[in-house]
């Protein structure tokens, strides 16, 4: 069938959008109308040409909403009309990994999802003839997309797809982080360093945990307010301050934070916000996806001194078990999507949700099919 998409043809180019041609889905695969797409950094990243996996010529996008229009064999769990949030963290329930109770990170799909290709090892789109690769799992920058049954998470017909999609991954991943990875408790004090839509989402969840302190930490002056009515004590610009922002979070709060978050991708913030850890037991998370070649560094004695310094990936949610509820929690407004949606724009206007992000204008723009 014909689909519109926003193709990224090469590394560093503006996407083109264009129609291309999407074939049906295979056994245990499933064909999704996508009708409503959010626009992460992680886009704009793999766009860059900075990520080790970046495949060209692609179907971007990873933060979706949908319904599913055609199952192909063996399909069981999801039928024609229902409404998913495909997920680039699948849940098969049956690998090594599902099982273990300590890890969302499935396996299921996950080599072949790095390599742009569904698990059969082709792609279901293609353009003039030739393929096009595929994108962790998603790509939901087309309209039409097949997306494997283990990446579908089966949502409640009446949420709103233009908030819900941003479930599939920003809101998520911060709630997730703070809840499932850091386990932030009442009163605790709390770091978050960017101010996206993964870093409010941190803030968010902060709050929802009753942090004590939480310091939102950004170079972007624009979005203080926004993390203040999401439940930041403190903002901190580091622009401000002639000494190291892990000095200045440290001497606002005698020993420093029990809880850090990277959310930018910067090698030298995920640095400052391990040192800025509470001595004896701090932990810092990573949420921030860094450039090919990046590494992180900081002195042993850091850890040595009881901080621990950890990572996650959508913030450690269970897709498909989980994110149905977090759905529900969003319709009864436990979870506040509608701040984040700061944009929104047609698929013709998609390059304009990436330039917005660049700028710092947007937190998250979401297309609307
Ligand atoms: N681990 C995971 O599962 C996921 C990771 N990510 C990653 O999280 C990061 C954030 O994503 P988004 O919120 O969508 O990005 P964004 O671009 O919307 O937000 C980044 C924020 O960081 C701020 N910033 C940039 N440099 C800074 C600095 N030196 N100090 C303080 N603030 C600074 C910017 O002003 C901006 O507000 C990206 O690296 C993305 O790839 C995103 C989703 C899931
Ligand atoms: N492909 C990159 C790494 C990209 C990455 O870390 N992705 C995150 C999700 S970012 C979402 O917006 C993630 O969950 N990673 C785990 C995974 O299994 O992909 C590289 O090769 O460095
Ligand atoms: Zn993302
Ligand atoms: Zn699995």
């Amino acid at each position: 069938m014909k689909s519109r998409a926003a193709v990224a043809f090469a590394a560093g180019q503006p996407l083109q959008v264009v129609e291309i041609d999407v074939a049906p889905p295979k056994q245990g695969e499933v064909l999704v109308k996508i009708t409503h797409t959010g626009v992460c950094h992680t886009d704009a990243f793999t766009l860059s040409g900075d990520d080790p996996e970046g495949l060209f010529p692609v179907v971007l996008g990873h933060e979706g909403a949908g319904i599913v229009v055609e199952v192909g064999e063996g399909v069981t769990s999801v039928k024609p009309g229902d409404h998913v949030i495909p997920l680039y963290t699948a849940e098969c329930g049956q690998c090594l990994f599902c099982k273990s109770g300590k890890t969302n990170l499935c396996v299921a799909v996950r080599a072949t999802q790095g390599k742009g290709v569904m698990p059969d090892g082709t792609s279901r789109f293609s353009y003039e003839g030739k393929p096009l690769y595929h994108y962790m799992g998603c790509s939901t920058f087309s309209e039409y997309t097949v997306v494997a049954e283990v990446s579908l998470a089966k949502i409640n017909r009446d949420a709103n797809p233009e908030q819900v999609c941003l479930l599939g991954c920003g809101v998520t991943t911060g709630l997730g982080a703070v809840k499932n990875t850091a386990k932030v408790q009442e009163g605790d004090s709390v770091a978050v360093f960017g101010l996206g839509g993964i870093g409010l989402a941190v803030v968010h969840g902060a709050a929802m945990a009753k942090a004590g302190r939480i310091i939102a930490v950004d170079t972007n002056p624009a979005k203080f307010e926004l993390a203040k009515t999401f439940g930041a004590t403190d903002c901190v610009n580091p622009k401000d301050h002639d000494k190291p922002i892990q000095q200045v979070i440290v001497e606002m709060t005698g020993w420093g934070v029990d809880h850090s978050f990277e959310c930018i991708g910067n090698v030298n913030v995920m640095r400052a916000a391990l040192e800025c850890a509470h001595r004896g037991w701090g932990q810092s998370v990573i949420i921030g996806v860094a450039g090919s070649g990046q590494e992180i560094s900081t002195r042993p004695f850091q850890l040595v001194t009881g901080r621990k310094w950890m990572g996650t990936a959508f913030g450690g949610v269970k897709g498909r078990s989980q994110l149905p509820g977090m759905v529900e929690d969003a319709m009864a407004g436990r979870i506040r999507l509608a701040p984040f949606v700061t944009h929104t724009m047609p698929l013709a206007g998609i390059n304009e949700a990436f330039d917005l992000m660049h700028e710092g204008k947007s937190i998250r723009s979401v297309v609307h099919f």
